[in-house]
């Protein structure tokens, strides 16, 4: 498959995450398609969020746009992690200025039973892989794709909660008055997000990220319970999948505020791992091995500052990662009230290294 799409001409993040020389640090952003463009807003206007996720020409052109404006190492799919709840069954909706919300939240376990199960993955999900495999063509080969889902357990905690919370109390209920039930819900979606990504891969995915975004309202003894076992599970189905069809696919894990758990995330078997801005890039390395990858961590309110505290923070960052085994990034998403002239000068003050 990997012969029909046009020759890729920059592979620094690809050889970064495998532990090769690079020319230069790769650098992208998370968010990086979204509502700081003004040309992401625009369309925003015209189309609903999910719209944009479901028409595969919206989804590859609003991926596109950050990489017609920066030179970035790689593009991501624009879509999110709640299309999987939605393939489980639910009504989500985006509503702008509210984040996610979910009409039928778990409220129960009897609710367990409305979850679809199995997915029919290849249909369900069909337009996530065609809007992969028409971005991968559209890139000409500029830079790499990168596919990505959401972890396990932030995808059960986005599933009980019903949308955004300040405490996960709802989600964590579960896990201390359910823990069966909650370790059925992990288990299913774990198994339609292996399908997913094995699914992104075949399409045209050059390398895939999942997100544990909410590592941070775990402690380490849930985290080894309720998250570790499933993020363990994806990366050694989806590796195993994938190897058997004949790619070599790097894959990122990032937990959010999951600092506590960086030792175990370590023996996983991911290649590379994602950390915030509250963690020293020094004491990251100290916690990871020197066979994987670290990519960050830039604080995303640095942005907010003048270009000259950009340029000193960004090269303050890079001198603690070093050059090895490092792609540059934010240390989450990228801010909707960021100035684009400021992502520039981000970006630009990685590659003068
Ligand atoms: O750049 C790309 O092409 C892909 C961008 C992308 C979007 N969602 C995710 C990605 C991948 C990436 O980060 O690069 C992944 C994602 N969606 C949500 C989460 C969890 C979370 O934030 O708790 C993640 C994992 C990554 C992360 O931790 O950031 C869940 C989510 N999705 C949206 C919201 C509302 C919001 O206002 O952001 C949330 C919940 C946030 C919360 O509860 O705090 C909607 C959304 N998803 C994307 C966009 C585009 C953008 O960021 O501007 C939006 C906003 C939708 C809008 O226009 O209103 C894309």
């Amino acid at each position: 498959m990997a012969a029909e799409f046009p020759k890729l001409q920059n592979d620094r993040i690809l050889r970064a995450a495998f532990g090769e020389e690079v020319d230069r640090i790769p650098v992208w952003v998370m968010r990086q398609a979204g509502r700081y463009l003004p040309e992401f807003r625009a369309f925003r206007v015209e189309h609903d969020f999910f719209k944009i996720c479901r028409t595969p020409e919206l989804a590859c052109e609003i991926t596109l746009q950050p990489i017609r404006r920066y030179p970035l190492d790689a593009a991501i799919i624009f879509s999110d992690i709640l299309v999987i709840p939605q393939a489980l069954g639910f009504e989500v909706l985006m509503k702008p200025g509210h984040g996610p919300h979910f009409t039928e939240p778990l409220s129960s376990i009897d609710d367990i039973a409305r979850i679809v199960t199995p997915v029919d993955v290849d249909k369900e999900l069909k337009y996530v892989f065609d809007a992969i495999t028409l971005t991968r063509h559209k890139l000409e080969g500029k830079v790499p794709l990168l596919g990505f889902a959401g972890a396990p357990w932030t995808l059960f905690s986005y599933m009980v909660e019903g949308g955004g919370s300040k405490t996960m109390s709802k989600s964590k209920a579960w896990l201390y008055a359910h823990p069966q039930e909650s370790h059925k819900v992990l288990g299913i979606i774990t198994d339609v997000t292996v399908d997913y990504l094995i699914g992104q891969v075949k399409a045209g995915a050059q390398m895939l990220q999942v997100f544990e975004s909410h590592a941070e309202y775990l402690g380490p003894d849930s985290f080894k319970e309720f998250a570790l076992p499933y993020l363990r599970d994806i990366v050694q189905r989806v590796k195993s999948a994938i190897k058997d069809l004949g790619y070599s696919i790097p894959m990122t894990v990032f937990a959010k505020g999951g600092h506590y758990a960086l030792s175990e995330l370590s023996t996983l078997g991911y290649d590379v791992i994602q950390i915030d801005w509250t963690i020293n890039p020094e004491e990251a390395r100290k916690r990871v091995p020197d066979n994987i990858t670290l990519q960050g961590n830039l604080d995303p309110c640095a942005l907010y500052g003048p270009a000259d505290s950009i340029q000193n923070a960004t090269k303050n960052m890079v001198n603690k990662f070093g050059k090895r085994r490092y792609i540059a990034n934010l240390g989450h998403g990228i801010y909707p009230d960021v100035n684009p002239e400021s992502l520039a000068v981000f970006i630009d003050a990685v590659h003068d290294f």
